[in-house]
């Protein structure tokens, strides 16, 4: 495969290997983190994309200008914030692409200042594509170091007319000097600030500063994936923690009795509840909280969930999180990370508190780069009568009469059973 910017741009450092080998080099990439981390587990072959081009939903470019001074667009190079032309890039939807070319011939014509991260002078910091691969919806983002945007009514009129797929055009102001890119504060230019996909057979709206997976169609796999190792039965209930605009949670909740979406993203939640609610799903419910926080309060609480699934960023999860969650005692943990190397991390304080696996199933979202995503269910062992890891104030769990009568904090949202 032919990429004029290969070496420069760095994201896909896969590109001349065969789909074979990609699965080969990801799967023994997986073995040797968990090899390492001293971690008895078979890595399964790697569950590879049928779609491998064109699969990235989701794109943020930033502008600089070439020696002719005339306005160019891309990807950053590795390890810089320096600006390269991948125009007609391989993994982006050829729609994308073209709507990327336009706005930056139209910024280029209408002399939209571009922002300078060296003197924080300049308007246009980014633009960020956001796509729904079902729908064929567009959200454009504009990322803007200040709210006066002279030129947007222009831009946006001439956009939509070229493009009736664009359903949504947002400006984000980010006056920070940060990387990152999309902060809090936005106005909606045109449409509704959303736009809708349809995963796993539901119709899923998300804005801009939502998480939606990169790869749609992969997501689907990697959702029935979770779903069969899980195994729900109709009396379960089921918490989904980290659960981003509901997809995971909303996926099962035909397959069980309830579940609970955790997010720390108030937006997020407000998508993922306006998700539940266009396909009819009740048994659903969605708590805006950091998942430790949540754990730690279901610990106090002595709430009892069948399955807790946690799908945290590259980061993974935090000790207290993995502590509280196998108090609770949930018959399985499904744990899905795009980080195998904090997944083993994690997976080793899980064992230490009796939750094991033995199977790491490697799901290929990223397509000709070197990230990979890994799935594992983890069980209970037993653990000896006197071996307890438990260590702090709510080592004894509540009795049931206990439990009914212990007030409820106000923070949390936990229904009296
Ligand atoms: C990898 S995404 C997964 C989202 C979702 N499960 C999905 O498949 O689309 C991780 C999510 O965790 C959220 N998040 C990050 N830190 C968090 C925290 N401390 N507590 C709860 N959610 C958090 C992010 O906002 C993001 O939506």
């Amino acid at each position: 495969m032919k990429c004029k910017v290969e070496k420069l741009c760095g994201g896909c450092s896969n590109l001349k290997c065969s789909k074979a080998l990609q699965a080969k080099q990801k799967q023994e990439y997986v073995e040797n983190i968990m090899e390492r981390a001293g971690l008895q587990v078979k890595v399964a072959p790697v569950l590879m994309a049928k779609n491998d081009l064109y699969y990235r939903n989701k794109v943020i470019v930033g502008f600089a200008k070439n020696k002719e001074k005339k306005v160019y667009s891309g990807l950053y190079a590795a390890h810089s914030h320096r600006v390269i032309n991948t125009s007609g890039c391989l993994m982006q939807p050829k729609l994308v692409n073209e709507i990327i070319d336009e706005i930056t011939h139209l910024v280029d014509s209408m002399k939209i200042e571009l922002y300078n991260e060296k003197t924080g002078t300049g308007l246009l910091r980014h633009v960020m594509i956001r796509y729904a691969h079902s729908t064929n919806q567009v959200m454009v983002v504009f990322v803007t170091s200040k709210v006066q945007f002279p030129s947007r009514r222009n831009l946006v009129n001439a956009l939509v007319e070229k493009f009736p797929q664009i359903v949504t055009i947002v400006q984000n102001i980010n006056t920070r000097n940060t990387s990152v890119v999309i902060q809090n504060e936005s106005i909606v230019l045109y449409g509704k600030g959303m736009i809708t996909d349809i995963l796993c057979g539901l119709k899923i709206s998300f804005t801009a500063n939502s998480f939606y997976q990169i790869h749609s169609e992969q997501c689907e796999e990697l959702y029935e994936l979770g779903k069969k190792l899980l195994n729900l039965r109709a009396q379960d209930k089921v918490l989904d923690t980290y659960c981003g605009v509901g997809t995971i949670g909303l996926t099962l909740a035909s397959s069980c009795r309830e579940v609970t979406g955790v997010e720390l993203n108030e937006e997020a939640i407000q998508n993922a509840r306006l998700n539940a609610k266009q396909n009819g799903i009740k048994n659903i419910r969605f708590v805006a909280m950091d998942s430790t926080m949540f754990m730690r309060e279901a610990r106090k609480f002595h709430q009892k969930y069948e399955a807790i699934i946690l799908d945290p960023p590259r980061a993974g999860t935090t000790k207290a999180f993995i502590e509280s969650a196998c108090f609770l005692q949930p018959n399985r943990i499904l744990y899905i990370s795009c980080d195998p190397k904090t997944q083993a991390r994690d997976l080793i304080v899980f064992k230490r508190f009796g939750y094991y696996t033995d199977e790491i199933h490697p799901v290929d979202m990223f397509p000709y780069t070197e990230h990979i995503e890994t799935v594992a269910l983890l069980t209970k062992r037993k653990m000896r009568s006197n071996q307890t890891p438990f260590k702090n104030k709510h080592t004894v769990p509540k009795t049931r009469s206990n439990f009914k009568s212990s007030k409820f904090s106000k923070k949390t949202k936990f229904k009296k059973r």
